[in-house]
């Protein structure tokens, strides 16, 4: 019996078919990988890229896009520090749940805020995998596919990151995907970059020493 958060007297119930023999029955390894950056930076295009590449090599991944899970699970939640911070934390989360299920989960979210990535890594510190998209924030803006940013310079939206809202980007992690010389990686090849080292890692085959 236990005590957590604000549950008591809670019990944890374990289930028969564990996270090594879910991860045999699919022959890889659940983990996640996390693609924070600017709004417009290409996260959904990385992840939508990523999920078909692992899809055709028969492993299976399950994007989580920030944008998408605002329209159910946290539609509750705006933009204040604390509401993204709420966002992160229940996404970390879930993302956790996809990972123990033996999936390779892609979440795609700005997560502005280096403590609460940092917080979502300590859920699973051996299955963490951060990319950072690392595209100038002129570059993000020149696209502004949704209008976000016009409306933001406008002063129509406040507390729009990279314009009235911080971002802070990571100081170590696994995989930077930059624009260099005036040029962004096509999507292909950055979701390339990412099943190399999810392969490099061992993670696209089950896991030997647990059978
Ligand atoms: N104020 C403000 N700041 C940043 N982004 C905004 C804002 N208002 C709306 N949007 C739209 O919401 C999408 C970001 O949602 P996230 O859940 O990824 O944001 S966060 O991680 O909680 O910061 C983001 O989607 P992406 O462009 O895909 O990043 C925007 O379309
Ligand atoms: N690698 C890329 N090269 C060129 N354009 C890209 C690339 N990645 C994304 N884009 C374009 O940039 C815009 C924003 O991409 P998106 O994936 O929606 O970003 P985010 O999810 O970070 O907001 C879209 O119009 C998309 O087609």
């Amino acid at each position: 019996m236990s005590t957590v958060g604000n549950s008591t007297n809670i019990f944890w119930h374990e289930c028969p078919v564990g996270k090594s023999e879910r991860q045999k029955l699919l022959n890889q390894k659940g983990c996640v990988v996390w693609i924070t950056g600017l709004s417009g930076s290409g996260k959904s295009t990385l992840a939508c890229s990523l999920n078909r590449e692992l899809y055709s090599k028969g492993k299976l991944s399950y994007v989580l896009d920030g944008d998408n899970l605002r329209h159910g699970l946290n539609k509750d939640l705006g933009f204040k520090v604390e509401d993204r911070t709420e966002n992160i934390r229940r996404v970390g989360e879930v993302a956790k749940l996809f990972a123990d299920s033996g999936l390779i989960c892609i979440a795609s979210l700005i997560s502005p805020y280096r403590k609460d990535r940092d917080a979502c890594r300590a859920l699973l510190p051996e299955s963490f995998i951060e990319v950072f998209m690392n595209m100038p924030l002129e570059v993000c803006e020149a696209r502004d596919a949704k209008g976000l940013y016009k409306l933001a310079r406008a002063g129509k939206i406040t507390g729009f990151t990279g314009i009235d809202d911080p971002y802070e980007p990571p100081l170590k992690c696994e995989i930077e995907l930059s624009y260099k010389d005036g040029v962004c990686p096509t999507p292909v090849a950055m979701a390339g970059k990412v099943v190399s080292y999810l392969e490099e890692k061992g993670f696209l085959e089950e896991d030997k020493e647990r059978n």
